[in-house]
């Protein structure tokens, strides 16, 4: 016998996903539409409708094949030439702007030096599991799921690591169930070191995001990891630039502590697109501190990273 009639009690949730069904001395083989599952519902959709069939009298096997596989998340890496420029405060707040407009995101901490998105996304004492030898990343409450190198061994401790185990912790990370992430953004440590080496040898990401104040001495810098980039065929998304123009709480004078615009103008020079600038504003410490990232809000400092987020979702759509 060869026929789908097996197939007709099933629910209407799993009967219409069903594209191809035959039964053959017992044995039955299902073609099922996976789009728009994630890992672990389409783990559970296959348990379900192999129980049911192997309820049947005339089945003794089940073999489901899933179509529409998912296709591996888009990495984006965001970098930085020196530390403390504000680049794991542009991912955390990227990712949220990009999540709130609906891009399944998920976002990766493999800054080896000083980890911190699990402080902002108020993930620091959360454990992730592994399944199938592969890390679960943890939930976080921005409904972005998310792994830190601070989740993996404790802050400070991983400084001294070289070549090896930092590409096995960024693997760790990387290959991780991901389920029906489309984006993940990496926050990379700053520099040209081992991250970036093995990021770009084994995960090359489909573009970088680099993030630099305007001070000459971080803008060689950031150039310089820019090269790198371009160097592996990864394109630069564009530079941010970050803690310009800084607002008086006090009399509201506007003044540019690290200098101004001199990204957009290096971004010219350098011939890379200019994604846009944030302030310098006490808040955004805060929030990030307080594990309350601006991005989150609907405060005028989310609207840099909304902007920012917009030119960053172009780029991803017009790839796809
Ligand atoms: N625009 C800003 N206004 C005020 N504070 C900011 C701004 N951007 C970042 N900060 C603060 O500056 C500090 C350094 O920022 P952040 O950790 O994002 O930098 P980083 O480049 O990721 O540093 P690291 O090299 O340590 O990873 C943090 O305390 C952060 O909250």
């Amino acid at each position: 016998m060869a026929t789908s009639d097996f197939t007709d009690n099933l629910p209407p949730e799993f009967a219409d996903r069903v594209s191809g069904a035959t039964l053959k001395e017992g044995r039955a083989t299902l073609v099922l539409d996976a789009a728009g599952l994630g890992e672990e519902q389409r783990a559970a959709l296959e348990r379900d409708i192999t129980q049911r069939l192997t309820a049947r009298d005339d089945v003794e096997e089940v073999r489901v094949v899933m179509t529409a596989e998912r296709s591996a998340p888009l990495l984006i890496a965001v970098g930085s030439g020196k530390g403390g420029v504000g680049k794991s405060t542009l991912t955390a707040n990227l990712a949220i702007a990009l999540a709130r407009r609906g891009t399944k995101v998920g976002l990766v901490d493999a800054d080896i030096y000083g980890p911190s998105q699990q402080v902002i996304f108020g993930t620091a004492d959360a454990k992730p599991e592994a399944r199938e030898n592969k890390l679960v990343p943890v939930e976080s409450r921005f409904d972005i799921p998310m792994l830190s190198m601070g989740h993996l061994v404790q802050p400070g401790r991983a400084i001294a690591w070289r070549g090896p185990m930092v590409g096995n912790a960024l693997s760790q990370m990387i290959d991780a169930h991901w389920g029906d992430r489309e984006v993940i953004l990496i926050d990379l440590p700053p520099g040209t070191g081992d991250v970036q080496l093995t990021m770009l040898q084994k995960y090359k990401p489909a573009g970088a995001v680099l993030i630099s104040t305007p001070q000459d001495l971080a803008l060689i810098d950031a150039a310089r990891a820019g090269q790198l980039f371009e160097a592996a065929g990864v394109p630069v998304i564009g530079l941010v630039e970050n803690m310009a123009g800084y607002a008086c709480p006090h009399c509201g004078e506007v003044s540019d502590p690290f200098g101004a615009g001199g990204v957009e103008a290096a971004a010219e020079r350098l011939e890379l697109p200019f994604l846009g600038r944030i302030p310098l504003d006490l808040a955004i410490r805060q929030g990030s501190d307080a594990g309350d990232p601006p991005a989150a809000g609907d405060t005028e400092l989310a609207a840099p990273f909304n902007a920012i987020a917009d030119r960053l979702a172009e780029w991803i759509s017009a790839r796809s």
